[in-house]
Order: C-alpha cells, then structure tokens, then sequence
C-alpha cells in the first residue's frame, strides 16, 4: 500500500454549541484522488480550511505531508496549494501578473518560463494580458488552478473546482487533475458534482451531521445501495416469456423484450444467473449490469438529493 499524504484521526470541530466535525478519521494514499461528499453546510470547508492551517481543530490529530498541521505548519504550508472557494486572484491584475506574482511569493525559479507553460496547459493565453474583471468566472476559476500549482505542490485541495464551469472546461479540468494524478500529486476534493467524484476519485467519503458515514471505491459505494439489476434482451417474447419463468422476480418490458433481475452484480451471482440460462437453451442477446450512480448511494445515505443538496 502506497503510504499516506494525509492522515486525519478524531478530527473534532465546533463553531460554538454546534458540532461540525464530530471525530472523523481518514488516510488518504500518496498519489491518489480522494474526494469527500456531503450535503450543504456538512463541514468540507471547514475540513479543507483544517487540513490546509487555514483553521485550527479543537481536538484530533492531523498530518499533512507527514507533519503535524499544528507543530509544523510551515513545512505543511510548503508541501500544499489550495484552491476553491476563497479564490486568491487580485481582480486588478491580469492573468500573467498574478501568476508571476505567485511565482515570485513562492520564489519559483525560472517562473516566467512557468508562468508561460502554465497560461498554456490552462488556455488562457489569449487573455493573459487582460485584468482578471473581464474574465468569466470559469477562467477565472481555470487561473485560480493554475495559480494552485506553481511551485508544484505535492498535495492539492480543490474545494469545489468546477462549480460553475461549462462542460467543455470541466473536462478540461478534470483532464489536469489526472495528469496531476499521473505525475504523483494527491488530490483532495470535494465537489457538488456526484458524477465528477464518480469519474475521478480513488477513494470517496461522505460527510453527514458532523460524522463519516460511507466511505471507499466510488464502485464499493454504489454496490451498497440497493439497485443494482442485470439487464437481459432477448430475441423475441417467447424467449422473453421463458427467461422470466426461468429466472423469477425480474421487472419485463415487453416492447423491448427486456428484462431487469436484481443481482449483486457480483461474478459469482451473474455465473450463477447465466448458467440458468444456458441450462434452458435461453440466450440473451444483450447483457448488462447496471449499478446504481453516486447519487442513488448519496440519497440512500444522507437522505438528501445529490447536487442541489451539496452545492455551496
Ligand atoms: N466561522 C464560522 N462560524 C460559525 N459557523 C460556521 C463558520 N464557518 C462555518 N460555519 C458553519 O459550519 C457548518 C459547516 O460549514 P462548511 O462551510 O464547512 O460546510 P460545507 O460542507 O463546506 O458546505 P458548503 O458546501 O455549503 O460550503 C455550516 O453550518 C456553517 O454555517
């Protein structure tokens, strides 16, 4: 097992009589994506704001980049880039001069070269000279990353990256955080797109009422949930008609000679479903397993819908 870039245990957090972080614990490995989930006002922020010293927990212990977040934040602050919703871009600058600003903070060396590679990678070159008041929000957003990574951290907290963006510059974000991800950055996410979590993250946890209530494999999650059904089609309504006999408790539909059986969705259970098949001389002639999404496993956990629910 890969070691760990983050490791939280009994992370506690109250804004006066309300408990936000009630003891949560997690570890997430080097080089991965790990995504945390929960409705609005469930404490990501605050759990963000924590794990990169912007906050101090009242009890718990975190290490970042294997220091302690409270004895070593500098070494903590060196090690990490943060991005999301307290977006640090001066509106009075343009694209490049913030950039170069923050290439100078860190100190990076031949940031100018940086600087240029970066207004490329994000394609904001175009606009690079122009003040940041005339961008739209996505670009904005898009510098905002990019400033996140000069210096090349080795961890990255991204509170909500694509909230607000059109699909053409999620996927473009989205195609950074896995290069990032290529190259052995760790990635901490949260976001209020179920599908986003679903598509990037190794490992997902979902936050509710100040505790961790799932966690693992976006995959590990869904298989939770009920749901999960095995689609059969078959050639005609006759062997429609015999597969559900043979195999009971389906859903039909006739005009598109389907049938839905609950299943586990595991091998196990789908060779045990097909072997039936083949003992009456059925044969489907498409074959599927349909697992639930992660906004079937968010509404069964958190009893709330999936994006409306989580978006700041
Ligand atoms: N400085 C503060 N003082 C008092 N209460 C706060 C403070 N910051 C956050 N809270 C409260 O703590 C709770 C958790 O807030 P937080 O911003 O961490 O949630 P979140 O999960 O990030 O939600 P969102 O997706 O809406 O940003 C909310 O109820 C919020 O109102």
């Amino acid at each position: 097992m890969k070691s760990s870039a983050i490791a939280v245990s009994g992370l506690r957090k109250a804004y006066g009589d309300r408990t936000v972080l009630d003891g949560i614990d997690f570890e997430v490995a080097e080089g991965s994506v790990f995504s945390m989930l929960g409705p609005n006002g469930a404490g990501k922020t605050t759990t963000v704001n924590v794990l990169a010293t912007l906050l101090k927990a009242d009890s718990g212990t975190v290490h970042v980049a294997g220091h302690d977040v409270v004895t070593a934040t500098r070494q903590v602050r060196a090690a990490i880039g943060v991005t999301g919703q307290f977006a640090a871009v001066d509106e009075l600058l343009s694209g490049r001069e913030n950039l170069q600003l923050m290439a100078d903070l860190k100190r990076v060396r031949s940031g100018e070269r940086v600087v240029e590679r970066l207004l490329e990678r994000f394609d904001l070159v175009e606009s690079a000279d122009k003040r940041i008041s005339t961008y739209s929000g996505g670009m904005t957003r898009k510098l905002d990353l990019a400033m996140t990574l000069v210096g090349d951290p080795r961890i990255i907290f991204l509170d909500e990256p694509t909230t607000g963006l059109d699909p053409r510059s999620r996927r473009t974000m989205w195609g950074i955080v896995r290069e990032l991800v290529a190259d052995g950055t760790t990635i901490f996410l949260t976001t209020q797109y179920l599908d986003e979590a679903d598509h990037l993250s190794d490992r997902v946890v979902v936050l509710d009422h100040g505790r961790l209530v799932a966690e693992g494999t976006p995959d590990e999650l869904k298989r939770q949930v009920p749901g999960t059904h095995v689609r059969l089609r078959f050639a005609d309504l006759d062997e429609l008609d015999a597969a559900a006999r043979v195999l009971g408790g389906g859903t039909r539909d006739d005009q598109e000679l389907l049938l839905r059986v609950p299943s586990d969705g595991q091998s196990k259970s789908l060779r045990a479903l097909l072997d039936r098949l083949d003992e009456y001389r059925l044969n489907a002639q498409e074959f599927s397993v349909h697992t639930p999404d992660l906004d079937d496993v968010f509404l069964a956990l958190t009893g709330h819908a999936g994006e409306e629910a989580i978006a700041s």
